[in-house]
């Protein structure tokens, strides 16, 4: 399997570059050549499945040869072996149409730990092939970090620079990083927002001086979404449900909280791998770029607003760049021009081609403060489901959906409730406890370094600690 980034003049990689390369050399995001496909036979022989063994085979044809059937195997089983639920992502029914899908229950309690297990796995496989010293850089609304964190603490050949906008994340998420003291783990929190952490980020794979694939001193890699395993990862669990939904021979819609894109990218890949996706409902909150993107085409960022669901305050949504490039026609040199325009000016018109294109599976919902607390309500009225904010919204935009009431509706279940208590409780009365998993997260000594989150600062910063590796 080759990659290919959607500026169209990077050079094309194979699927151990693209892990460890996270950005395109060009700026883009790296996508698979082709689509793999796989026929309704081959579908149905998926159910049934344990979790580690779907997620092997689903993965299989993005890994082509940069690993073994063995090895790849190996990692699935290591990576979900850690999950507290023995489906890993289990299914819940609400009523005769509403599902909730579980992604919750790995070590740091929210989905991003069913991509970043795998991740953290794939990055030791591969830097064991060679000299090569990763300097992870990433940003973090609150819960990538502490996943990311949690993926590659203590691992040699790996230091993690984790940017997180200060005082806008829970304290559950922050204490989730900055209790971590592995000597390669660096947490800073910085004045501004996620958009601001993620354009340095990007910022910073672009520098000749920082970075190796620019002639700069250090192998810059990415835990974001914006690197292809993490969304590969994440395509199985979309499999693993609609499978207990009856697919391949039923459909089945999702609703999916969404914020940089990548979680609902990867039910878009697996409906062009052939699983039968009825509708994809992008939910976001008040920061709802994407929902004006998909409802009238106006891709503008406006300031963060901050939430209650704190992990979706995103307006620059790196994964939508990848749908638009492969809904526009895959056309490399049209797709920089376009991003080129909307770095300068924060804002874009998407093409006919890429509305009509996106129409034909996503619809989009934006929900207020008073729409998610309504959610968290019903599904404790309805069910006894306690559900975070980032759930609830995802939750209100499918019970709000026309999908035709034969088809379920899966809601992606991003978090678990306890990362976000007072928000919990003041929706539904009730204050979740947090997994004896954790530990004594309260009791534990915290470490981060403040800065201003100007680039020139975290550069710095980044290479006063890091360790050169071209
Ligand atoms: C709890 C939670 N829900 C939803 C999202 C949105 O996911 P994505 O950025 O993949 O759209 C995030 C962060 O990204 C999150 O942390
Ligand atoms: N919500 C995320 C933001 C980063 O998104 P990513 O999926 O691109 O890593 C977070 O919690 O950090």
């Amino acid at each position: 399997m080759h990659y290919i980034s959607t500026r169209g003049s990077a050079p094309s990689l194979d699927f151990e570059g693209v892990t460890l390369a996270g950005l395109a050399s060009d700026g883009g995001l790296y996508v698979p050549q082709e689509w793999p496909r796989f026929t309704e036979a081959e579908i149905a022989g998926l159910a049934g499945l344990p979790y580690a063994e779907l997620a092997a085979k689903i993965m299989s044809p993005f890994v082509g040869n940069s690993l073994t059937p063995d090895e790849l195997h190996e990692l699935c089983a290591t990576a979900y072996g850690r999950f507290a639920h023995a489906a890993v992502t289990p299914l819940k029914q609400f009523d005769e149409q509403q599902w909730l899908l579980e992604l919750f229950h790995g070590p740091t309690l929210a989905f991003k730990d069913v991509a970043l297990q795998m991740l953290g796995l794939l990055f030791e496989t591969f830097l064991s092939r060679s000299d090569a010293h990763l300097t992870i850089v990433g940003a973090t609304s609150g819960d990538t970090g502490s996943a990311a964190i949690d993926a590659v603490a203590g691992r040699d050949k790996i230091d993690i620079f984790m940017l997180h906008p200060k005082g806008r994340v829970s304290d559950v998420q922050r204490r989730q990083m900055t209790t971590v003291l592995a000597p390669n783990v660096h947490n800073i929190a910085i004045d501004g927002s996620f958009d601001d952490a993620q354009a340095s980020v990007k910022r910073m794979f672009n520098d000749s001086d920082m970075a190796s694939s620019k002639g700069g001193r250090f192998r810059i890699g990415a835990v974001n979404s914006i690197n292809w395993a993490r969304l590969m990862a994440q395509v199985v669990y979309y499999f693993a449900a609609a499978l207990q939904l009856g697919a391949p021979q039923r459909k089945v819609a999702f609703s999916v909280p969404t914020g940089n894109f990548g979680d609902v990218f990867a039910g878009y890949v697996a409906a062009q791998m052939g699983l039968p996706i009825e509708r994809l409902i992008v939910a976001t909150n008040v920061n709802d770029i994407l929902h004006r993107a998909l409802a009238d085409g106006d891709y503008s960022a406006g300031t963060v607003t901050p939430t209650a669901a704190p992990s979706m305050d995103i307006q620059v949504s790196s994964n939508f760049e990848r749908l638009l490039f492969d809904c526009g026609g895959r056309d490399g040199r049209a797709m920089a021009e376009q991003m080129r325009s909307f770095e300068a000016d924060k804002a874009m018109q998407l093409t006919n081609a890429q509305r009509t294109g996106a129409a034909g599976l996503f619809t989009s919902a934006r929900a207020d403060a008073d729409d998610m607390a309504m959610a968290m309500r019903w599904a404790n009225d309805a069910a006894g489901e306690i559900i975070d904010p980032h759930t609830a919204i995802g939750l209100f935009a499918a019970r709000q959906s026309d999908v035709s009431a034969d088809i379920p509706v899966v809601t992606l279940a991003t978090a678990h409730p306890a990362k976000f208590v007072d928000a919990v409780e003041r929706a539904t009365g009730t204050r979740p406890s947090l997994p004896t998993r954790v530990g004594d997260l309260f009791a534990r000594e915290e470490r981060y370094d403040e800065l201003a989150g100007d680039y020139e600062s975290i550069a710095s910063y980044v290479a006063e600690r890091a360790t050169e590796s071209r």
